[in-house]
């Protein structure tokens, strides 16, 4: 791709988050991921051409020298900086403006620096060969997938409730959803084929902005922030049915709205589960007995006890789980570490670049973080060592799961046969998170505890997730058969 010819109309808005922007290329399976800034800094952005390189460029050492260690060279692609015609990319933000939705439009895409990072497009996989229907892409973003330990936490809520539960409830209460969602991170991350597949029914049920699903590239499937209207599971039922059609599921000749879920959602779970690099071998403790089980989550206590536990050790989501499991104090444990680095940075400004504060990612970062001793003996390379491994925890809480689900060619299937399909599975948006998030991040845990004790886990009511009317009256007699695992 020649960077220093582009032309705005070869490429299409494709999405964004909180940080950044993405548009993908109209023939090629690239994707451009440009920074967003605060709409009130448009007219004056907040770094130079030059940082914002540098921030790029420190985006990419962190995911291909830091996290793709941690996770998995196989599931991570850190892509490379590059300059882009400023023409070019005004142009292009005027193309895109009105794809925008409203709630991101506090945010504007960085028109100044010219740099942006290209990826993989992981929403269009290369294909060997021809296939039947276009691949199907599901972007989860599971969350924090374990609970802390007793020994850090001031409220012994958070013991028992996870993170994600518990700030469902906050969400609800501060209009930025809706409806609460019954998924739960832990059930996803159980390993347990029955939970993970009511896991996965709940996010499709609520989606928010932890799951999307992409068909041949484009948005099939997401959630509206603030919006009244569910997404319209009708229509992604619609798209997912040719894609089940096959093997026995067929009822009379009609293939039902529960079959083609449950065989939607096996896939995945299956995609989920396999293993990279031959090692399918079982976790067997996640985090220390009781700390992979959370009450609010509606999953049946009694099937979890006799269900099995653990993840496949090199699986995707075991790699994730590891990853977040740096953070071993909670933030109320991590604080005070945080605040002795912050007095010394005071103190000693300089010592900014020798503890790495803001990179370089090197191998050198990744030393430090690993070998970083267990006992704490009072230095500020202890603390810098410990807030290094919370940081790199958060990005694992806050990354994205895209599995990519390619339907066999039809001469490898016998009809009697489900169809089958082809996996790959990889991580997106691994930014290192900046030193500052910490103090935010211990704010907003003691708001989202102090409303979930306030409210007692009550909602308002019609905030739960509504009984979708997509499902004919005879499937949803028993509602429970939507949920059970095939
Ligand atoms: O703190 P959390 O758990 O709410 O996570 C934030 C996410 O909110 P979520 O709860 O997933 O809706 C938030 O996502 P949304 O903007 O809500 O889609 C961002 O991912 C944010 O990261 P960053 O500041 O953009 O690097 C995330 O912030 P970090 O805490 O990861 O910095
Ligand atoms: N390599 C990629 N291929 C295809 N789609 C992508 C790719 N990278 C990002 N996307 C899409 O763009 C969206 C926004 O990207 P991303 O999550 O990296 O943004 P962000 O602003 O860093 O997110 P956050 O809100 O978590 O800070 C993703 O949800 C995903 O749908």
């Amino acid at each position: 791709m020649e960077f220093d010819r582009m032309d705005e109309n070869d490429w299409k808005y494709h999405g964004e988050g909180n940080k950044s922007l993405v548009v993908s290329h109209v023939q090629h399976c690239r994707v451009l991921r440009l920074l967003k800034y605060p709409a009130e800094d448009s007219e004056n952005p907040p770094q130079t051409a030059e940082q914002a390189f540098r921030q790029i460029q420190n985006i990419v050492d962190f995911s291909s020298n830091v996290m793709s260690s941690l996770l998995g060279g196989k599931f991570v692609h850190s892509g490379e900086v590059v300059r882009l015609p400023l023409e070019f990319v005004r142009q292009l933000s005027i193309k895109i403006q009105h794809q925008r939705p409203a709630w991101r439009c506090d945010k504007v895409m960085d028109i100044y620096s010219g740099c942006a990072l290209c990826l993989p497009n992981l929403t269009s996989p290369t294909l060997h060969q021809q296939t039947p229907s276009p691949p199907l892409c599901i972007e989860i973003k599971p969350k924090c997938g374990f609970l802390p330990s007793p020994k850090h936490v001031s409220k012994d809520i958070k013991t028992r409730v996870c993170r994600y539960c518990m700030h469902q409830h906050y969400k609800v209460a501060n209009g930025k959803w809706k409806r609460r969602s019954l998924y739960c991170p832990l059930d996803l991350f159980s390993g347990n084929r029955q939970r993970m597949h009511f896991a996965i029914r709940h996010l499709i049920e609520e989606p928010q902005n932890n799951l999307k699903v992409f068909k041949g590239g484009q948005c099939i499937y997401s959630s509206k922030e603030g919006s009244d209207e569910s997404p319209d599971l009708n229509a992604l039922l619609h798209h997912l049915r040719p894609y089940f059609l096959r093997g026995n599921n067929r009822i009379n000749g009609h293939i039902t709205t529960k079959a083609v879920l449950n065989d939607f959602i096996q896939v995945l779970v299956n995609a989920l589960l396999s293993a990279s690099g031959g090692d399918g071998g079982q976790v067997t403790d996640r985090a220390g007995g009781g700390r992979s089980f959370c009450e609010a989550s509606l999953f049946n206590t009694e099937r979890v006890r006799h269900g099995s536990q653990g993840l496949p050790t090199n699986s995707v989501l075991s790699r994730i789980l590891q990853t977040q499991m740096l953070d071993t104090l909670d933030i109320e444990g991590l604080y005070p570490l945080y605040r002795r680095l912050e007095q010394h940075l005071q103190d000693f400004p300089k010592d900014r670049t020798r503890l790495q504060i803001d990179g370089p990612y090197d191998q050198n970062f990744l030393e430090k973080v690993q070998k970083s001793s267990m006992e704490d003996d009072g230095s500020v390379e202890y603390a810098a060592a410990k807030v290094h491994q919370y940081r790199i925890a958060m990005t694992a809480k806050d990354c994205s799961i895209m599995a990519a689900l390619v339907p066999g060619v039809e001469e490898e299937n016998d009809d009697e046969e489900p169809q089958a399909f082809s996996s790959s599975v990889s991580i997106l948006d691994l930014d290192p998170k900046p030193l500052d998030s910490i103090p935010r991040q211990l704010r907003l845990d003691q708001k989202i505890v102090s409303c979930y004790l306030r409210t007692g886990g009550a909602l308002p009511r019609g905030s739960l997730p509504l009984l979708p009317s997509i499902i004919p009256t005879a499937e949803r007699e028993d509602r429970t058969l939507l949920f059970q695992p095939v």
